[in-house]
């Protein structure tokens, strides 16, 4: 195989393969101590009283519950809590324990002082999510063997050990579940200046030449996720590396991020979508939100969690009792005009026809 200049490319990398590159790039970034993690300076100063209390008792730590948007560092808390601790990390998720079994296997294998990440906690199935919550308090479990009328539960009694939850989603969690968390932090999205911080760590772990215009450009084009703003950079140094000097200048992170696709406020290609079909397919809404991802071709789970938070918190998008609807800005950004009757309404495409503008991006 040859690329436009006769020079053999290696075999394309997709699917399956390809996102565990991704993900091995992403954990080569992440960062190991509460030093290196940057912004979030309330909740990495009310972490480290946690965690250096629990140092000095020599005991185990509060449980710890994390919440926020996907991509600002949650895996990476609970990873940075383990190494603060000294401790050992099992990692699993909601949706990977099916059963109440499932969680007393693991549960029983952990040793004193162990941390238990689990994400995507508020995905646990109701029994599940019942056994844990009285395993946290008694560091206990009654495992049940066999079943029907013979059935017998024998207790388990467990070791310390400390649960660390991430969820999307807080609100979903029962009152009992949450209440067992000792610390509960939210993050938020990072400033832009703390973004621009992020990126210069990376680029210097990737040994990427980056200048301050350019990081601060990736920066204000990363919604506020630092996740994003490292996969940027590193599209940022395909293109340097491909069509530039090999340095990431001004100039390099602009022509990489128009060729994906990424705007001048961070919107990528789903957030213009979710906004192109609100204003032009609904009339700015508003609309519900299974109706609006089937329009987009998304899960209505990926277009609440990845694309929606950042619509409303750029003012692009409102949640109303009624459904989604496009703020007047969204029209305009998308090139279209706004009805004249407020956010919503059966506007058309104005004079600068943002739709062309949406569908060739
Ligand atoms: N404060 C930070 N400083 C430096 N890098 C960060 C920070 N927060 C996150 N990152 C980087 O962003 C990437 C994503 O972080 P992480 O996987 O911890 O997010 P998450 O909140 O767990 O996401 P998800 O909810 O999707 O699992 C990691 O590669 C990490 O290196």
């Amino acid at each position: 195989m040859a690329d436009d200049f006769g020079q053999d490319l290696p075999p394309r990398v997709t699917g399956a393969d390809a996102d565990a590159i991704e993900r091995s790039v992403e954990a080569a970034l992440r960062p190991r101590s509460l030093d290196e993690f940057v912004g979030q300076q309330t909740v990495r100063d009310q972490l480290a009283l946690v965690l250096r209390a629990a140092v000095r008792r020599g005991g185990s730590a509060d449980h710890i519950l994390l919440s926020g948007p996907p991509g600002l560092g949650k895996t990476t808390l609970a990873m940075i809590v383990a190494g603060e601790l000294g401790a050992s990390l099992r990692v699993t998720s909601g949706p990977a324990i099916q059963h109440a079994g499932d969680l007393a296997a693991i549960l029983s294998s952990l040793d004193e002082g162990d941390i238990l990440f689990v994400d995507e906690i508020h995905r646990l199935a109701r029994p599940v999510e019942e056994m844990l919550y009285l395993a946290m308090e008694d560091f206990r479990v009654d495992v049940v063997v066999g079943k029907g009328p013979g059935a017998t539960s024998i207790p388990l009694t467990l070791p310390a050990f400390t649960v660390v939850g991430a969820t999307t989603r807080a609100g979903l969690l029962p009152a009992p579940l949450r209440d067992r968390f000792g610390f509960t932090a939210h993050l938020d999205f990072y400033e832009a200046a703390d973004l621009a911080r992020i990126i210069a760590r990376s680029a210097g772990l990737l040994a990427l030449d980056v200048d301050a215009d350019a990081a601060s450009e990736i920066a204000s084009r990363s919604r506020g996720t630092p996740r994003i703003a490292n996969r940027l950079l590193r599209r940022v140094r395909d293109w340097a590396e491909i069509h530039g000097s090999g340095k990431g200048d001004l100039a390099a992170a602009r022509a990489a991020l128009t060729v994906y696709e990424v705007d001048d406020r961070g919107l990528d290609r789903l957030d213009r979508a979710v906004l192109g079909a609100l204003c032009t397919r609904f009339g700015g809404g508003p609309v519900g939100l299974s109706t609006l991802a089937v329009s987009v071709g998304e899960e209505p789970q990926t277009v609440e969690e990845v694309a929606e938070p950042f619509l409303v918190r750029e003012g692009l998008m409102t949640r109303t009792p009624r459904g989604r609807v496009a703020t007047p800005e969204a029209w305009v950004h998308m090139g279209l005009t706004p009805p004249a009757n407020g956010a919503s309404g059966m506007g058309q495409p104005g004079a600068n026809d943002g739709h062309s503008r949406l569908f060739d991006a």
